[in-house]
């Protein structure tokens, strides 16, 4: 509890830990509190909202970090290959300061699960989210042909950049009224200063652009988000 205040999310930071940032008067709230911290790049990290206990904590963040990076580069390689595209045509819209956030999410037990989510349906706005899932409680559903399924998530960024070809698939988390349930959700994002867009080879008479040039997405994702709404349409042609 004492380390939890110590890192307390402070006024309209979104980092700390704590409950969302509460922006609009009829905002859904969800039932989670979160450690929300930016990770990467290194000269941006906050260190006062880094928790200090359990002292391996930042040691160990900074390995998974590290390693995280390295996959999703490789995935960035292997997605723009698997579209006939230059390797790094991805990778040089994320740019050299593209933006990694970590999010510790915390599900208290729920009384009235029928009544709240964990996480209201959302698709991310990053590029790439990897989740690391809690080990015995599932709460994670994605939406599919209008049906709700038990399954793992995925991007938005990818969205904009492959021109629609690649989905960023719209998931939520529900809740339980027995355990509590802990998720470890990594964001890797584009640069917030560079301007993405479609790739210029995904555009075509068959395929026109579908999204206009954006900078910091996050920020635009989060005004959206925050009342109930599709963030992508914010920036949809
Ligand atoms: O906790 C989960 O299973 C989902 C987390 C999630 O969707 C998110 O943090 O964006
Ligand atoms: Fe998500």
């Amino acid at each position: 509890m004492v380390e939890k205040q110590k890192h307390g999310r402070a006024g309209d930071d979104y980092e700390g830990y704590g409950n969302d940032l509460v922006l609009f008067e009829n905002q859904p709230l969800d039932w989670t509190d979160r450690l929300y911290l930016l990770v990467s790049p290194e000269d941006r990290q906050k260190l006062n909202y880094w928790p200090e206990n359990p002292e391996s904590f930042r040691y160990v963040l900074r390995e998974y970090i590290a390693r995280l990076k390295q996959i999703q580069e490789q995935l960035l390689k292997s997605i723009a290959m698997s579209l006939s595209l230059p390797e790094d045509c991805f990778l040089n819209q994320f740019g050299e300061r593209s933006t990694m956030y970590a999010r510790f999410n915390y599900y208290p037990p729920c009384s009235r699960p029928d009544l709240v989510f964990g996480l209201k349906p959302h698709a991310d706005g990053s590029g790439i989210t990897i989740l690391l899932q809690d080990k015995e409680v599932k709460g994670l559903q994605l939406l599919k042909d209008d049906k709700w399924f038990w399954v793992p998530i995925m991007p938005d960024a990818l969205l904009i950049m492959s021109n629609g070809i690649l989905k960023s698939p719209i998931h939520r988390a529900v809740t339980n009224s027995e355990t509590e349930r802990n998720t470890l959700a990594m964001f890797y994002s584009p640069d917030p200063e560079k301007e993405i867009e479609p790739l210029e080879e995904l555009v075509d008479d068959e395929r026109p652009r579908l999204f206009t040039k954006v900078r910091n997405y996050p920020d635009t994702y989060f005004h959206f988000y925050q009342r109930g709404k599709r963030p992508i349409n914010a920036v949809r042609i």
